[in-house]
């Protein structure tokens, strides 16, 4: 069988799916086999196939999480564009066949998909129903709002039901990149960077430099407790030992909560503030997609189209959404998990679809498109640690991060004109 390599970033109970995926498809046929090769975080894996393109190793199939959109999209002599490649080797690929959020996001401005969709999340907020109910709140009602949340922690951390209220993992993704969607608000100019490189940052506004500061405030008293900058690594950890009630996280993080929590977890939408018009707008997605590498055979890219088809059949996309928390990234496979009763069973399960169609997408609400945004995201992690360390107010903190992206967004702009 003709062999192709696919470098991810699935750790956990999400690798463990994903392989079984993977030999599902292999034992499906004769003519391919895909090797999937956990190689980190997302930052990780995507350093890591940079070097080794240039070492002429690099995989057939990269996964990239949906901030290196940008990146890789202008690394034109890198990528086999995956509407080329399906073409080119017979394979039906029909956009309307995905959910608009995700084509949305992922179509260049020729309409074309460059990537292949696979895994496509949105923050929610998971809750410790036990907690909730031992400081006497209602854990039917989980708050809606930042006011009612703080007010919520506030409760659960004077009863004593838990040292913490609240935490977040992915602290610019969640704290700001889709803070900013819900409330309607912008992260940058040229509808947040998808209508040309020339885009600039503009999210130090009043609106996030209050809610950084109000971060920090809670902290103070334990209503929030800092998860640390990139991935917010110790923010699952501290939700699991219910050392905090509350918890952002990926709705794919799912597989790992049913896995390792040993308490009534409730599932809930990002909340907004209530004194903002046009809030709650809706949710923007993460997660990543599938980009062909150049380099390889013709015979070998046929086994990457094959696979990619069999990875958007609606019986394995909908499993996988339903193992794993990812959307459900096609229309069939969305019908299909109803169909199937999954949502009902699964109450919760809805929470990131819910979120993500509150309403029609807004040019600010429909994600971004910034070049070097893996490394402008890191800058903005670094400048919200320090609002939390008090080094920093909001309005310095998002000035400088602001400041310091358009930097990078210029150099990026100068790299590819
Ligand atoms: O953990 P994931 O795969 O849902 O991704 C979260 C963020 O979107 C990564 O940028």
């Amino acid at each position: 069988a003709t062999e192709v390599q696919w470098w991810h970033a699935m750790g956990g109970q999400l690798g463990t799916i994903l392989e079984d995926m993977t030999e599902d498809f292999n034992q499906s046929q004769d003519d391919y086999r895909v090797n999937p090769s956990f190689r980190g975080n997302y930052s990780e894996t995507m350093t890591g196939a940079i070097a080794a393109f240039r070492a002429g190793e690099q995989p057939h199939i990269l996964q990239v999480f949906e901030v290196g959109t940008g990146t890789m999209m202008s690394a034109e002599g890198a990528v086999y564009p995956a509407y080329e490649l399906m073409e080119d080797h017979g394979q039906p690929f029909d956009e309307d066949a995905f959910l608009p959020a995700v084509v949305g996001y992922y179509t260049d401005t020729q309409g074309n998909m460059l990537s292949f969709p696979f895994n496509s999340s949105t923050p929610i907020m998971y809750y410790n129903r036990d907690v909730f109910k031992a400081a006497g709140l209602d854990p039917d009602k989980p708050p809606a709002t930042w006011q009612a949340l703080a007010k919520a922690a506030t409760t659960i951390t004077n009863s004593g039901a838990a040292e913490c209220g609240f935490t977040t993992s992915w602290p610019s993704w969640v704290m700001l990149e889709n803070f900013s969607a819900m409330h309607n608000s912008p992260l940058g100019t040229r509808q947040n960077g998808f209508g040309g490189l020339d885009a600039k940052l503009t999210f130090n506004n009043d609106l996030v430099a209050r809610h950084w500061d109000n971060l920090k405030t809670w902290q103070g008293s334990n209503v929030f407790q800092w998860g640390g900058p990139g991935d917010g690594p110790d923010s699952e950890p501290m939700f699991y030992a219910q050392e905090c009630a509350m918890f952002f996280g990926s709705s794919s993080s799912r597989a790992d909560v049913i896995e390792n929590a040993s308490f009534d977890v409730g599932y809930a939408m990002q909340p907004y503030y209530d004194d903002v018009e046009g809030a709650p707008q809706n949710a923007i997605i993460g997660g990543a997609t599938l980009w062909a590498l150049r380099g390889h055979t013709d015979k070998e890219y046929a086994a990457v189209a094959a696979f990619f088809d069999y990875l958007s059949q609606p019986e394995v996309q909908a499993e996988w959404h339903q193992k794993t928390g990812y959307l459900p990234i096609t229309q069939e496979a969305w019908e299909l998990s109803k169909e199937q009763g999954f949502y009902e069973e699964n109450p919760g399960a809805s929470i990131a679809l819910e979120q993500m169609t509150l309403n029609p997408p807004t040019e600010n609400s429909k994600g971004l498109r910034f070049g070097n945004f893996v490394q402008i995201r890191a800058i903005i992690s670094e400048e919200m640690e320090a609002v939390m360390t008090g080094e920093k107010t909001g309005e310095e903190a998002t000035d400088d991060a602001v400041q310091r992206g358009n930097r990078l967004l210029r150099d990026f702009e100068d790299a590819n004109s």
